[in-house]
C-alpha cells in the first residue's frame, strides 16, 4: 500500500475516532439527566434489567456488522460502568452538599506516578472541585495531613488481589478518628522502567516499593542475579533511576506513572497474577451519607470478647439480617498479646433497618466497636447476559 493510501484511511480513522468520542460525551451527558431524574423521584442507580435488554439489543446488533459479541459486551460493560460510577458520585455529592468543596485537598503515598496518585485523579476526576495533591513519605503522614485539617481527603492503598491486605494501614485505621467516605479499586500493571536504552540481561538493580515486589515476586526469581533496593514509594524509586541515568538500573511501577519522569517500560505484566488491582478507601474527618438509591458499602472495626465462637457469633449476627460480608481482616492489637482486632466490609447502608439491628446488636457482644465508614460500593459488576441462546438469530 502507498503511504498516501495509508494515510488517507488514517484520516479517516481519526475522524471517525473524534466522532466516537463526541459520541461518548454526548452519552455521558444523558446519562447525568437520568441521575438528576434520579435524585428527583428516589429511583436507584442500577437498572440491571434495564442494561440487560440494551446489551443484548447490541449484540444483536453488532453481529450484523461481524461484530464479535465478546468484544461488544467488554466495550459496553465499561461504558456502562463509567456511567454508574458518575451517578453514583452525582447523587452522593447531591446527599452531602456540605461536602462539596470548590477545593479538594488530597493527601496519598510518594509524588506523582505512584499508583496512589493515579487511584486519586481516577476518584476526584468524577467529583466537582480543584485537585491539590499532596504527595506525602508515609501512611501515618498522609492520616496526619487530614487530622490536622492540612489536607481534605487521604487515599489509602487497602488491600492488592496479589499481595493481600496492606497490614500498616489497617493497624493506622485503628487509631484515628478519620471515617471511610469512598473506595476505588484500580488495576495495578507493573512495568519494568528504564531511562537509557537498554535490554533486562543488562538490569542489574531494581528499585520499587516492597508490596511492589512481592506481587513481582516471580518474575524476580526469574530474573535471577538481580539487587532489589526497596524505596518508599514507587515515585521515589522512578525518580531514582532517572536520576541514575544509567543502562543497569531499573523501576518497577506503572508506565504513565513512569512516562511522568521520562522512564520508559521495556517490559510489562510483571505481577504474579494477570489480575492484578489494588482497593484504596478514601478518607475524611466527617462521614458521609450515603442515599439508599445508591449501593453502600460499611467497614466496622471491632474486637471481641475472649471466648470460643465470638467472632461466629459476630458473623452469625450478619448472617442473621441477611448482610453479605465482602472481607475479612484480622490484626494483632497493640500492646495486648495475642488479641486481635477485626476489620469487617458488609455490603449494606448503615441507614437500613437490618443493617442497624445488626450493628445495635454487635455492639453490645463486642469489647470494642467503631463504624469506620459507610460509603458508596464503587465495585461495579457487570450485568451478564444470561440469554445467550436468545441471541443466536
Ligand atoms: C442510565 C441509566 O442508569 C444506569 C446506567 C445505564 C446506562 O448507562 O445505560 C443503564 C441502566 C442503569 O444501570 C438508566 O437507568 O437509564
Amino acid at each position: 500500500m502507498k503511504s498516501t493510501e495509508l494515510e488517507e484511511i488514517r484520516v479517516k480513522i481519526t475522524e471517525l475516532d473524534s466522532n466516537l468520542l463526541e459520541l461518548l460525551a454526548q452519552r455521558q451527558q444523558l446519562t447525568n439527566y437520568v441521575a438528576e431524574t434520579k435524585i428527583k423521584n428516589q429511583i436507584p442507580v442500577r437498572d440491571h434489567k434495564r442494561e440487560e435488554q440494551l446489551l443484548i439489543r447490541l449484540i444483536k446488533q453488532g453481529k450484523k456488522h461481524n461484530l464479535d459479541a465478546h468484544y461488544v459486551t467488554q466495550i459496553f460493560h465499561v461504558i456502562l460502568e463509567d456511567s454508574v460510577l458518575n451517578q453514583q458520585a452525582m447523587l452522593a455529592a447531591n446527599a452531602n452538599p456540605g461536602s462539596t468543596l470548590s477545593v479538594n485537598r488530597v493527601a496519598f503515598l510518594g509524588n506523582k506516578g505512584t499508583y496512589s496518585y493515579l487511584a486519586t485523579q481516577k476518584y476526584f476526576s468524577r467529583r466537582s472541585g480543584e485537585l491539590i495533591e499532596i504527595g506525602c513519605q508515609s501512611f501515618a503522614e498522609i492520616i496526619k495531613k487530614v487530622e490536622t485539617n492540612e489536607a481534605d481527603y487521604a487515599v489509602l492503598p487497602i488491600e492488592n488481589t496479589s499481595s493481600g491486605s496492606i497490614n500498616e494501614v489497617y493497624d493506622q485505621l485503628q487509631h484515628t478518628s478519620l471515617s471511610v467516605v469512598g473506595e476505588l479499586t484500580h488495576p495495578i500493571q507493573h512495568t519494568l522502567l528504564v531511562n537509557q536504552e537498554t535490554e533486562l540481561s543488562k538490569i542489574k538493580t531494581l528499585y520499587a516499593h516492597p508490596q511492589v515486589f512481592a506481587q513481582c515476586s516471580h518474575f524476580l526469581a526469574e530474573l535471577g542475579n538481580v539487587e532489589v533496593k526497596p524505596c518508599d514509594s514507587s515515585s521515589a524509586a522512578m525518580i531514582k533511576v532517572a536520576e541514575l541515568n544509567s543502562n543497569s538500573v531499573a523501576a518497577i511501577g506503572s508506565e504513565a506513572g513512569g512516562n511522568l519522569y521520562g522512564l520508559h517500560a521495556i517490559k510489562s505484566n510483571l505481577a504474579n497474577q494477570k489480575e492484578n488491582h489494588s482497593r484504596f478507601f478514601v478518607v475524611a474527618r466527617e462521614a458521609v451519607n450515603v442515599p439508599l438509591q445508591v449501593p453502600a458499602k460499611t467497614t466496622l472495626v471491632m474486637s471481641t470478647v475472649q471466648k470460643p465462637g465470638a467472632l461466629v457469633d459476630a458473623l452469625v449476627v450478619l448472617r442473621d439480617n441477611n448482610i453479605n460480608m465482602t472481607k475479612l481482616e484480622s490484626r494483632p492489637i497493640t500492646g495486648n498479646p495475642w488479641e486481635e482486632m477485626f476489620y469487617i466490609d458488609v455490603e449494606g447502608n448503615v441507614q437500613d433497618g437490618p443493617m442497624q439491628e445488626a450493628l445495635e446488636v454487635l455492639q453490645a457482644m463486642a469489647r470494642t466497636f467503631k463504624v469506620l465508614g459507610c460509603y458508596p460500593n464503587e465495585e461495579i459488576n457487570p450485568t451478564k447476559v444470561a440469554a445467550v441462546s436468545a441471541l443466536a438469530d
